[in-house]
């Protein structure tokens, strides 16, 4: 059996644009529904959802016959998460809180097998379709994507060291965190959170990294398009069925 080809991690090395959506929701049924909108990738989130490792394996089995590239971000940079993720057949990682070059390369030692890094080996783990992917240890450290996410004034200080990290597939800004970094909890809007992302991602384009975002605010999102985001979440499942559901229960409500 081959190696999955991670198309997510070649398409952004291509400067092919990704568009995303954010799932929260720790639902297969839901995951099932949204990876076959057409999205060309869908963020599995264990830092602010609900979800463990079972649950990251049950979300990836679901989206598996999708359009959509699963990225699964650990609830830290930690080696074991991230071993257990990578475990569990993801092969793009969203690494949260990356502060420095030196947070950036342990984020990166930890998704690949020696020599480039210290990835525990597990000879029938799903990621190896239970052993049954031929060479699976010596081919998967060219099929892994690690992106590191930049979110406060201090990180972003040092992008382009960051960034430049060997390994480091791709930049993403979080603009939730990033705005409390800067004394704007809440205001992703307000116009220095607004300049910081701008510069985030002039810095990205110099050094020749993919850039990516998140944001439910159609007009942002082509904002940041338009800065040169090559990445970014459009929306979240979450926004989504809520959205759908108030517009829905207002509507036969107020008759
Ligand atoms: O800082 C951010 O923005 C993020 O990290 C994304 C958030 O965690 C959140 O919007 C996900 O629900």
């Amino acid at each position: 059996m081959d190696l999955n080809r991670n198309a997510f991690k070649h398409a952004i090395a291509a400067g092919t644009r990704q568009i995303g959506l954010w799932s929260s929701l720790s639902s297969s049924t839901a995951a099932e529904i949204v990876s076959d909108s057409g999205f060309d990738w869908i963020l599995f989130d264990m830092e602010h959802a609900p979800n463990d490792i079972a649950e990251i394996v049950a979300l990836q089995q679901a989206a598996q016959a999708g359009s959509a590239t699963p990225i699964v971000r650990p609830a830290w940079n930690d080696a074991v998460l991230i071993k257990r993720v990578l475990d569990s057949g993801a092969q793009s990682i969203l690494v949260p809180f990356v502060q420095t070059p030196e947070e950036a390369r342990q984020a990166v030692a930890a998704a690949k097998y020696p020599p480039e890094g210290i990835r525990g080996a597990a000879g029938s783990a799903r990621a190896s379709r239970y052993g049954r992917v031929s060479g699976y240890l010596n081919k998967a450290n060219a099929e892994i994507c690690v992106l590191v996410q930049i979110e406060t004034g201090e990180a972003l200080a040092q992008i382009d060291e960051i960034a430049t990290v060997e390994g480091v597939d791709g930049v993403f800004i979080g603009p939730n965190d990033l705005s409390a970094s800067m004394g704007h909890l809440g205001n992703m809007g307000h116009p220095e959170v607004q300049a910081a992302i701008e510069h985030a991602v002039t810095r990205l384009k110099a050094v020749g990294k993919p850039a990516g975002i998140l944001t439910s605010n159609h007009d942002e999102a082509r904002r940041y398009i338009d800065w040169g985001y090559g990445f970014v979440a459009v929306g979240s499942d979450v926004g989504l069925l809520t959205k759908g559901a108030d517009a829905l229960a207002k509507t036969f409500k107020t008759l």
